[in-house]
């Protein structure tokens, strides 16, 4: 579904360059949930940007479902497939634009007919009632806007979503709900999803697989298990494990003299 491939990231000119990116690489399959984690400034975003376009200057190959994103950037096409939910709804949704407003306006540039209709399940899928259709994004909460971004984002009927930290703006009972309900939608759509948390208990609860990031760099790509099982080869994903505030690895707990 996605391929990376020796991806480099840079930003501004030497001597003040920044390399947010060195040499990245790594696979997702269809219907995989793969999370990025590291540090703060080890690239992850940038990672999830350069995948959704954002980004003007990087080198290397980034291939989503068959389509090069470089070859195809100005193929709509491929901006349908790859769709992104950010960390902060607010910013993200436009304070003059009501919910229906943001979803009409997302379907009718991806050229999708029968509009009304459409909005209406959106709204159900992501769990809210119709009464928040013609709502401001001031007059809902902050998983509510979340919930619009998350619609906005399926509005493409995308195959890859990026999610870039969608719960860390939200308050802990909230993102419970967001997580469960993104889970719910993994499956019902069959959609891949590249998620970015600085969270190692929400990668291990929603992903299959992950990679650490470390400076522009992946330093280990590992299976969740080995997560949750507090194992790995690289000695910086455990610092990572050990310095991720209350991260638990519940297998290496419960293991009979651990
Ligand atoms: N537009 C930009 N201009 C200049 N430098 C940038 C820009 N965007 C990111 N950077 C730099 O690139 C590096 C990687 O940033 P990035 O946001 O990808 O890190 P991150 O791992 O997602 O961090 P966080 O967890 O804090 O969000 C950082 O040093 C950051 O300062």
């Amino acid at each position: 579904m996605l391929s990376v491939s020796d991806l480099n990231v840079w930003f501004g000119q030497i001597p003040d360059r920044v390399d947010a990116v060195r040499g990245a690489g790594f696979r997702v399959a269809p219907g995989e949930s793969f999370g990025l984690v590291g540090e703060s400034g080890s690239g992850k975003s940038t990672v999830l940007r350069a995948i959704a376009g954002l980004i003007p200057t990087w080198s290397g190959s980034i291939r989503v479902d068959g389509a090069d994103l470089r070859r195809d950037r100005r193929d709509r096409a491929f901006f349908k497939t790859v769709q992104m939910v950010f960390q902060d709804p607010y910013a993200s949704l436009h304070p003059r634009h009501s919910v229906d407003a943001v979803l009409a306006e997302t379907l009718r540039l991806q050229g999708m007919d029968r509009i009304d209709r459409r909005i209406v399940r959106l709204l159900d899928d992501v769990g809210l009632g119709q009464s928040f259709r013609f709502r401001y994004p001031h007059q809902l909460s902050g998983g509510q806007r979340q919930r619009v971004a998350i619609a906005r984002a399926l509005a493409a009927e995308p195959r890859l979503l990026l999610l870039d930290e969608p719960t860390s703006a939200l308050d802990v009972s909230v993102q419970a709900e967001i997580l469960n309900l993104l889970a719910d939608l993994r499956a019902e759509h069959g959609l891949t999803y590249l998620m970015v948390s600085h969270d190692l208990s929400v990668i291990g609860h929603m992903c299959d697989r992950l990679a650490v990031m470390q400076q522009g760099r992946i330093v280990e790509v590992m299976p969740v298990e080995d997560l949750r099982a507090g194992r790995s080869t690289a000695p910086y994903t455990a610092q990572l494990m050990a310095a991720s505030a209350g991260y638990r690895a519940p297998d290496a707990v419960a293991a009979p003299g651990a």
